[in-house]
């Protein structure tokens, strides 16, 4: 597809108030993901998500995000707050991330180092929707704001996968323009502390992943969507 029709999608993660579920709404961010990750600062209860699902407007999508939870919290969540898409941070493996019958995104730790090959990814998570390249790994958790080094993404990944880690509205253009992802995740770079939302932040942070993608003397083509 070529680069001036293509649109960056953006997720919000680790949203826990109302008020920035609107607002992401508004500012037409594709996704908003919800934290159960046992220890998140971000981390919230089934319940609650399920009421901050209610804030969202159609055709943004709700995307439930773990970190080595029980089938059964997985299942609970399912369950109350019917999130689109499921996303795994921790150890999961492509049997256990299939069995809640939901379209589903692995994170890669790429703080400890360049990842497997993306083919071996690949073999590894069959089912996977896409990757999601963050920095936890090497002793750092996710949500952490730290960058890693983008030029360590696999290749020959054959799935979209969206960038993440220590993305903020200053580096959000470069992101796009250097990785040319599939989307793009963002938690710390838009907060005032874990968890609360910026909206001067949020509101920038979507204007400058725009102006990216605004480039429309540019005829590059984008591979198979933002799939490496
Ligand atoms: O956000 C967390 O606290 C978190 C904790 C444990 C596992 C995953 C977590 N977040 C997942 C995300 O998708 C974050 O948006 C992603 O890690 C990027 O965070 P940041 O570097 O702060 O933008």
């Amino acid at each position: 597809m070529p680069r001036s029709l293509f649109r960056t999608r953006i997720k919000f993660c680790g949203l826990t108030r109302a008020g920035d579920v609107r607002l992401a709404s508004e500012l037409g961010v594709d996704a908003v993901g919800f934290v159960f990750a046992q220890g998140s600062p971000r981390r919230i209860h089934a319940a609650e998500a399920r009421a901050l699902r209610e804030a969202l407007a159609p055709l943004v999508d709700a995307v439930a995000v773990f970190r080595d939870n029980s089938a059964e919290e997985v299942r609970e969540v399912v369950r109350q707050v019917k999130p689109s898409l499921l996303q795994f941070h921790g150890g999961e493996d492509d049997a256990f991330c299939r069995r809640f019958d939901l379209p589903y995104v692995k994170a890669v730790a790429m703080g400890a180092g360049a990842p497997a090959s993306g083919p071996a990814l690949l073999a590894a998570f069959p089912g996977a929707s896409a990757f999601l390249f963050d920095s936890h790994g090497g002793g750092h958790d996710g949500g952490s704001g730290r960058c890693f080094d983008w030029s360590a993404l696999p290749a020959g990944l054959g799935r979209p996968f969206l960038l993440s880690g220590g993305l903020t509205p200053d580096n959000a253009h470069d992101a796009v323009a250097t990785t040319q992802p599939w989307g793009v995740d963002v938690s710390s770079g838009i907060e005032t502390a874990p968890g609360l939302k910026d909206g001067e932040r949020m509101r920038a942070f979507v204007s400058e992943v725009r102006r990216a993608d605004c480039r429309p003397d540019d005829d590059a083509t984008s591979p198979e969507g933002g799939a490496r």
